[in-house]
């Protein structure tokens, strides 16, 4: 409870910093409209009672009062309510959305980005700002409900003091709402996966790409069919958990109900017998009719806030997985080098997923001197791409160590070594933005420098694609958003120029760069890439290193890399691997006769 507290406490400090306006302005509101129901209440009974005296001024003036502050009730509640959302929307969205982005992308590794059960909470905060922020505003809601509800409490307590037993019967509703709540929040969680799963088959069943290849498979009707299953799992948990909490409000209402039946009952009797004016009997009917609102908004005030537990769990988890990661990664001194002189090295490395069973890096040891063009081939899941992740220092080794220039990779700052390497990986981003600017993001202080997005489209072998497209640069990309859509090889392409647009990386990671390219194409990119290695060998030092299944792209490599079961199995130039007459022989010389490879 404590946590939730303290990230409230400092949630309404954010909205005391950002609006202070909206917040005195919506206090103001819901303390005046508590002051002004209660006074409804009051002048009404003076006006029934002076009435019944005679007393015509003093019945005119309370029932004047008592109108006024009714009407005052209303539009006090109209305005908070609007001050309320406008906060909320303009905290919650610009600020609290923003901040959740910059936690998911901000953290070194790429783990919470990876793992089954860190997803199911990074699914859950999309777009969750505006409900954290809501559940902040809520717990001021529900104070004030709850002092609302405690005025009223005492102006029954004014006819008699019996009257407050009801409070008691106010709080079951709460408690049992509350049990409900946690109920249907378990029952999210639980079905988070199978949610995940069915969106995920919808969206391969009704995009172009899978759909092409679901039409031949004819697999659709099995995809469907998973789909349902994993909507109805998810759907027929949630609704039972929904039933189970309904059922519980119900309980809590009836409960109530009864209280508050025989509490009226009670003060109608006292009232006829015991010496009550007509004016304890009005006041009473309009606290108690008013006492049943006020309870049903201070429970289902206090309900949502339970509800949004939800969506604090994981917002608060991620807040501390931030931190425990920057905490683990300390910020160091290590200044990250511009140039590298000797080069990097593996130390027997290794490195496990979280869940798996087998090392995808197995003791790793070589070194990548500075300069070189180092490729890194194998089978499917031999470690290649966990290789070069290492390199880019997503994930840390288990065991050993890698060091650039001698200098440990993990004690180097992650933003600084990120700013100094230029990646393209095989699951790279399509972005929806410019053509220009797709490319240009790949060194965002020279994202609109056109003469080099056009140089990094010439590394790509990608310089007529601007003149295919209907605005050159300034094409929109993506259907969606009422651009051109790019073939799979254009994507390609602009993925590898915009790994082309910084001009002095100390490592160039290419992991897959040519899968969806054409043969010329590939052979273009490649001689393109190697001619670039070797400038840039010659400006920073920098290591290359090309991760690919076809053998004639490697082949004029200073070092080859092969990997086998997450171990390093080979090593050398491609003449000495040859020679060598091992795996890597034995491949090169399977795909020679495949493609008819030049002869080494
Ligand atoms: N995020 C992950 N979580 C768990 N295991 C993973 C993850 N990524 C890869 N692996 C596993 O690690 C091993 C190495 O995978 P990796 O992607 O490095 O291989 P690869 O040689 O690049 O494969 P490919 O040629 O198919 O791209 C594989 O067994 C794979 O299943």
């Amino acid at each position: 409870m404590n946590r939730y507290l303290v990230l409230w406490a400092s949630l309404l400090k954010l909205s005391w910093k950002q609006r202070p306006g909206f917040l005195t302005l919506f206090l103001f509101c819901q303390v005046l409209d508590i002051a002004a129901l209660a006074f409804t209440g009051l002048a009404l009974r003076d006006a029934i009672d002076a009435a019944q005296r005679g007393v015509l001024a003093s019945s005119i003036i309370a029932a004047t009062t008592a109108a006024v502050c009714y009407a005052a009730t209303s539009v006090l509640r109209g305005v908070a309510q609007t001050l309320r959302l406008q906060a909320i929307e303009r905290i919650g969205v610009a600020e609290l959305d923003t901040l959740i982005m910059r936690y998911i992308v901000g953290v070194e590794g790429i783990e919470h980005l990876e793992r089954p059960q860190f997803l199911d909470r990074i699914t859950v905060l999309r777009g969750a700002g505006w409900g954290v922020m809501d559940s902040t505003w809520g717990v001021v809601e529900a104070v004030l409900s709850t002092v609302r509800l405690a005025v009223l409490l005492l102006l029954l307590n004014t006819v008699d003091p019996w009257l407050l037993t009801l409070l008691p019967f106010a709080a079951v509703p709460l408690w049992l709402d509350k049990r409900g709540q946690g109920a249907v929040a378990k029952a999210e969680v639980a079905t988070a996966e199978a949610m995940r799963l069915q969106k995920h088959l919808f969206t391969l069943l009704t995009t172009a790409g899978p759909g092409k290849e679901l039409r031949i498979t004819s697999a659709g009707g099995e995809l469907a069919r998973r789909q349902t299953a994993a909507w109805d799992e998810a759907v027929e948990a949630r609704f039972r958990a929904q039933l189970a909490s309904a059922g519980w409000k119900l309980c809590g209402w009836v409960i109530f109900m009864l209280g508050y039946a025989a509490a009226l009952a009670f003060v109608v009797r006292q009232a006829l017998t015991a010496g009550g004016s007509a004016g304890d009997i009005v006041l009473t009917v309009t606290v108690a009719t008013t006492l049943r609102s006020a309870v049903q908004q201070t429970v289902s005030r206090s309900a949502e806030v339970a509800s949004y537990k939800r969506l604090l769990d994981p917002f608060l988890w991620l807040r501390d997985y931030v931190a425990r990661e920057k905490a683990a990664r300390p910020v160091t001194g290590v200044p990250v080098p511009r140039r590298i002189e000797k080069g990097i090295a593996f130390d027997r490395v290794s490195y496990m997923y979280p869940g798996t069973k087998h090392p995808a890096v197995d003791e790793v040891t070589i070194d990548l001197p500075a300069g070189s063009v180092v490729a890194v081939v194998g089978e499917y899941g031999s470690g290649k791409t966990t290789l070069v992740k290492l390199l880019c220092k997503y994930y840390r080794p288990d065991e050993g160590k890698i060091t650039v220039d001698g200098n440990d990779l993990t004690s180097l700052n992650a933003a600084d070594w990120w700013e100094r390497l230029s990646v393209a990986f095989q699951d790279f981003g399509r972005y929806r933005t410019t053509f220009g600017e797709a490319v240009g993001l790949g060194d965002l202080p020279n994202k609109d420098d056109s003469d080099r997005i056009l140089a990094a489209l010439r590394a790509a072998d990608a310089e007529h694609l601007p003149s295919r497209l209907v605005n050159g640069l300034r094409t929109q990309l993506g259907k969606e958003f009422g651009g051109t859509d790019l073939s799979e090889g254009q994507w390609q392409k602009t993925a590898l120029a915009r790994a082309s647009m910084r001009e002095a990386p100390v490592m160039v990671v290419l992991d897959e760069p040519t899968a969806s390219l054409d043969a010329p194409s590939e052979q273009t990119v490649f001689e393109t890439y190697m001619r670039n290695a070797r400038d840039l060998a010659q400006k920073t030092g920098a290591v290359t290193v090309v991760v690919s299944h076809r053998f004639s792209t490697v082949a004029g490599a200073d070092l080859i890399l092969v990997m086998r079961r997450g171990r390093l199995v080979e090593h050398g130039s491609h003449e000495e691997l040859m020679a060598l007459g091992g795996s890597y022989a034995e491949l090169y010389s399977i795909q020679e006769k495949a493609y008819s490879l030049p002869q080494s």
